[in-house]
């Protein structure tokens, strides 16, 4: 049984409808702090939801679901919580450290963690740039490095792999272990199931129902297979 101190997330009965669907179904789980979870599944399976709803801008939530100590949504939880949706948002005419001084004036963070940042995300030969002359994976490691300022105790982050070649690809999630180690709980999205084997911990989501809440090696040995891709069609057979 684990502490409620070192549970970053808890879900029960937790229900989302939207319009006339029900899009997730009475999911139950918790996330430890400090832990990289992913969230895998096909699309249309509810992952964008469950984040949204983790960060409190999802309407018609049902069930209980506790942030950071906090009910989700609760004003509290802003500044504690980054998040990043799969449309970067940064402003087009403004260079890379011209957008991350501003969001960091807004979130009240101090100035000196701008260069931090976009170090963190590999953008330090692009700083001067104007955000409309980056590439796709350019900007939404802007997002990305918006969403590190003031140390955010839980990093929501929906799909931040997309676009992005092999070896951004492989520093981006060694700086999510990294980030982790510290303390930071991070749940990432990816439809890529390759990516499960960076995760601590997985939660498969498919058609809004949780399939599977385990560690990539357990899922693996439950279910006889060798990569999650497999393990994921085994699941749904
Ligand atoms: N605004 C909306 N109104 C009604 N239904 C919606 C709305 N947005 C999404 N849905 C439905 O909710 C379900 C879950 O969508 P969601 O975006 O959470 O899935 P996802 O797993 O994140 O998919 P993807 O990997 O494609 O981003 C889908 O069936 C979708 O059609």
């Amino acid at each position: 049984m684990e502490t409620t101190r070192n549970v970053a997330l808890s879900a029960a009965g937790l229900s989302v409808r939207r319009g006339k669907k029900q899009v997730l179904k009475n999911l139950e789980f918790d996330v430890i702090r400090g832990s990289v979870t992913g969230l895998l599944g096909p699309s249309g399976g509810g992952k964008t939801t469950l984040m949204r709803a983790i960060v409190g801008v999802q309407a018609g939530v049902i069930g209980t679901l506790t942030v950071l100590g906090e009910p989700a949504g609760a004003r509290a939880l802003r500044s504690r919580i980054g998040y990043v949706t799969q449309a970067a948002s940064v402003y087009e005419d403004l260079t890379v450290t011209e957008n991350l001084r501003f969001f960091a004036k807004l979130l009240g963070a101090p100035r000196a963690q701008v260069a931090r940042v976009i170090e963190q995300v590999d953008l330090a030969s692009h700083a001067g740039e104007l955000a409309r002359n980056l590439s796709g994976g350019q900007r939404s490691r802007v997002s990305l490095a918006a969403a590190l300022l003031g140390n955010p105790e839980l990093l929501v982050l929906d799909e931040p792999t997309v676009g992005l070649d092999p070896v951004l690809r492989v520093e981006l999630w060694r700086l999510f272990a990294e980030l982790a180690d510290a303390g930071t709980t991070i749940i990432v999205s990816s439809h890529v199931m390759d990516e499960a084997e960076h995760c601590s911990r997985l939660l498969l989501l498919r058609e809004g129902e949780l399939i599977a809440d385990s560690s990539p090696e357990a899922l693996l040995q439950e279910t006889h297979t060798t990569d999650v891709e497999s393990a994921f069609l085994e699941l749904v057979r």
